[in-house]
């Protein structure tokens, strides 16, 4: 790991407006100069942590503690409401590049704006089309419209897509779940290889994964940081918590 920081968030509040009637939003809009038809949904409250170049930090925490939302703002998807977060390299955000794909574009149309969204140039983009549709393995697919693909065939895409990018920062958001078990063990491979000189975010419930990948753990509870530090002390803390029970006791080795 060298010293580098290329990410750094710094009291990261996010809310949403959280309309509870149907017409609140009409409302909202009409007479919001003299009246607030929502509350205020506070997904994340204060969130502080430094990423260094070469890190591997893997992010935990229960259905809806605010982890994705979280990877977003690091991505620029979406604005912090509050606080700041900056990030210096060129980020390939797995999950985050496929939902943003075009039902109506071929796989092969999608590769090429991907590509161009996380900043390819569109000549270096052709010249690994080849390579992009092999890490894909989707076959023909690659030449139809994403709407006749399924959830894991996208998925399949985006990685590729994001494998060929040049990547300083790999953002994974469970993505590899959705692939079949011949698909997971490429994208491990690939991380594994991405890891010995790229920085790795990476969201997921699949501990051991973490355990065996990640340098560092931060545990997401409510919005905030409920704890950050090594992989197996966070772990155990976290399912400890969420099962009520403890993992059996590491065997020191000899
Ligand atoms: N666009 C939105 N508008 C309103 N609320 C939202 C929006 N996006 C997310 N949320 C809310 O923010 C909270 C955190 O969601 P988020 O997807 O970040 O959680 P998560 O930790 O990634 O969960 P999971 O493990 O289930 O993927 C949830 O309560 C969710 O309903």
């Amino acid at each position: 790991m060298s010293s580098e920081l290329v990410i750094s968030c710094s009291h990261i509040g996010k809310a949403y407006q959280l309309y509870i009637h149907r017409n609140d939003q009409l409302k909202q809009a009409l007479f919001g100069r003299w009246k607030q038809f929502y509350r205020q949904h506070w997904v994340l409250k204060d969130v502080s942590f430094k990423v260094h170049q070469g890190e591997r930090v893997g992010i935990i925490g229960r259905n809806g503690a605010g982890k994705t939302t979280l990877l977003q703002i690091i991505c620029g998807i979406t604005r912090p409401t509050v606080g700041s977060v900056s990030v210096s390299g060129r980020v390939a955000p797995i999950l985050a590049l496929g939902s943003g794909f075009d039902l109506e574009l071929t796989g092969r149309e999608n590769a090429l704006i991907g590509g161009a969204i996380l900043g390819v140039k569109r000549s270096v983009i052709e010249a690994r089309l080849s390579d992009v549709a092999a890490f894909a393995d989707i076959g023909d697919f690659f030449y139809q419209p994403l709407k006749m693909y399924s959830t894991g065939m996208a998925a399949r895409l985006a990685f590729a897509v994001c494998a060929y990018a040049d990547a300083d920062i790999l953002i994974v958001d469970e993505a590899l779940s959705v692939g079949d078990r011949a698909f997971q063990a490429k994208c491990d491979a690939f991380i594994q290889e991405f890891a010995k000189k790229g920085t790795i975010l990476v969201v997921s419930h699949d501990m051991k994964m973490l355990s065996h990948l990640c340098d560092r753990v931060i545990w997401i509870d409510d919005g905030a940081v409920r704890d950050l530090g090594a992989p197996d002390d966070v772990i155990d803390d976290y399912l400890q918590e969420i099962e009520g029970r403890s993992r059996p006791a590491k065997v020191a080795s000899a």
